[in-house]
């Protein structure tokens, strides 16, 4: 079997484009969502994704607040930022760009943002209610992967999903949305025994660990979808003296060549992510006014 390469880019730039109609419509009402991204000190890849972040949010027609902090910020300082985004009527949607520089307790700062701002996802209060079963804002990455799989598939139920990786961010909602749609989820981790062998029962496996090509053919189910959530920058002397390149938790070539639909990296769950974000702000901002919440 070859797999069909799933195309997170067009994915994400369809999806950005029925946002942008949709914050079109909410104009003619006055409303104008807003997102307040904060980045704090000078991490490269930090730095690209935030640019990315507030290009794509204007060009879908919402307001972009980019706060850019020094690296010595210190704790007291981000909280009272996030405070007075809070506070702010424009602001629709927070995020905290992570990781945060060592001095600054990220758990600390992500509690601080208003639930009803809290774009990310990552406040306990949205982790609870995405747990329960209750609407919330979902982490996006996560999110992009559902959408990606609901185009792909349609109705989810019953299908075995491994995921591999347990993290706040991406292991657990991931698993949360999948049990929301009726699939029968197993999360693996570093202590997992034979995982090979547990992965190999997955219609569907997330590989969300950031280990280099870690799954590989071997442990895939012919027919599989599987979903690369790995970023891992790695040399690439093939490109030049000190190049690198992205690559992902699986290996592409060999878990292609099992699976029914893969993502690649780059190019698959990456772009949904931000896609996502702007899904999240415009959903942040219905919300809070009392008006539905869009349907995309
Ligand atoms: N507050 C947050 N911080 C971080 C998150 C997050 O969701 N919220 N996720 C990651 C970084 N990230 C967004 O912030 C992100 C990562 C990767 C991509 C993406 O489109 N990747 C491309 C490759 C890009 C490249 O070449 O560098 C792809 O996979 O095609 C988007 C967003 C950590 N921090």
């Amino acid at each position: 079997m070859t797999a069909a390469i799933i195309d997170g880019k067009a994915a994400a730039a369809a999806l950005r484009q029925r946002i942008g109609a949709r914050v079109g419509e909410l104009a003619k009402q006055g409303v104008t969502p807003g997102l307040a991204v904060v980045l704090v000190g000078e991490n490269p890849a930090s730095q690209v994704y935030v640019r990315s972040k507030a290009k794509q949010t204007v060009e879908a027609g919402m307001r972009s607040f980019e706060h850019k902090l020094p690296a010595d910020t210190s704790e007291q300082d981000l909280l009272a930022l996030v405070g007075r985004l809070n506070a702010d009527e424009a602001v629709d949607g927070i995020l905290v760009q992570l990781p945060l520089p060592a001095q600054i307790n990220a758990e600390l700062v992500l509690e601080a943002i208003d639930p009803r701002k809290d774009v990310d996802g990552f406040h306990p209060v949205n982790a609870g209610r995405l747990a329960s079963g209750a609407p919330s804002l979902v982490p996006c990455t996560p999110l992009g992967c559902l959408m990606l799989l609901r185009d792909l598939k349609g109705d989810l139920a019953g299908l075995e999903a491994v995921v591999i990786g347990r993290s706040n961010i991406v292991g657990k909602p991931m698993a949360a949305l999948l049990t929301a749609e009726s699939c029968t989820v197993t999360i693996a981790h570093s202590k997992t025994r034979d995982l090979p062998a547990v992965c190999r029962r997955a219609d569907i496996l997330v590989a969300a660990v950031g280990r280099p090509g870690m799954v590989t053919g071997d442990w895939v189910k012919p027919g599989a979808i599987v979903l690369d959530v790995g970023i891992n920058r790695v040399s690439a002397p093939e490109l030049g003296e000190g190049k690198t390149r992205i690559v992902g938790d699986v290996d592409f070539a060999s878990c292609a060549a099992v699976a029914g639909a893969i993502t690649p990296v780059p190019g698959g769950v990456g772009p949904m992510t931000i896609a996502c974000l702007l899904a999240n702000t415009l959903t942040a901002a219905c919300m809070r006014r009392g008006l539905p919440k869009p349907v995309l």
